[in-house]
């Protein structure tokens, strides 16, 4: 019998994820403006916003899984708790896996209606997405968020249904208090 190490190992405290083949991708505030409902000039354009960090098998057969683990900055812009960019998946028919690793936050889910649902999210909650709603991460709190996510490879990312329509709920952050912006 073989015995091996794993393939991916988390380490939060050092490098977050590490192992190989691993994608890293970081969405600076310069690529993230339009997330937000105004434009920060305070911002610099090479802010980081927040790193996606994916384990992918390859292959984009049925059946098979990824594994990621997304890292917010504590940063608001003009007051807005930073957010990522939210997505569809382009095949409904995926579910999605978050599990919190640590800081404090909210899971955004939009029906195919636009309506909002928000989650708690904090150290160890574990967030069921329905295939059929958009999902976007916030940050609400003082430090970073970190949440892994496990999603089939065959789902993919639809940014076109959330950008004819956009999620309608905001939170900012008002003396340490979070406020829920409605409308868009
Ligand atoms: O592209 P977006 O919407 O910023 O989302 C990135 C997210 O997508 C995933 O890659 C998979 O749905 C997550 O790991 C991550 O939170």
């Amino acid at each position: 019998m073989e015995i091996r190490e794993s393939k991916w190992i988390e380490n939060f405290k050092e490098n977050w994820i590490s192992g190989n083949e691993i994608k890293t991708s970081q969405k600076l505030y310069k690529d993230a403006r339009m997330f937000y409902e105004s434009i920060d000039e305070s911002l610099g354009p090479q802010t980081v916003m927040y790193t996606v960090y994916s384990c992918e098998q390859g292959e984009l057969k049925t059946g098979n899984l990824n594994w990621g683990l997304s890292v917010l900055e504590p940063v608001t812009v003009k007051g807005e708790c930073n957010v990522t960019r939210g997505h569809f998946h382009e095949d409904l028919d995926c579910d999605e896996i978050y599990v919190c690793a640590q800081g404090e936050g909210f899971l955004l889910l939009m029906d195919a209606d636009g309506k909002c649902t928000a989650e708690i999210m904090k150290p160890g909650s574990i967030h069921h997405i329905d295939g059929h709603q958009a999902h976007r991460l916030v940050n609400t709190g003082d430090t970073q968020l970190a949440v892994m996510c496990c999603w089939p490879s065959t789902a993919g990312h639809d940014y076109g249904r959330v950008e004819a329509m956009p999620f309608s709920v905001r939170a900012f952050k008002c003396d340490n208090n979070i406020i829920w912006k409605e409308g868009e």
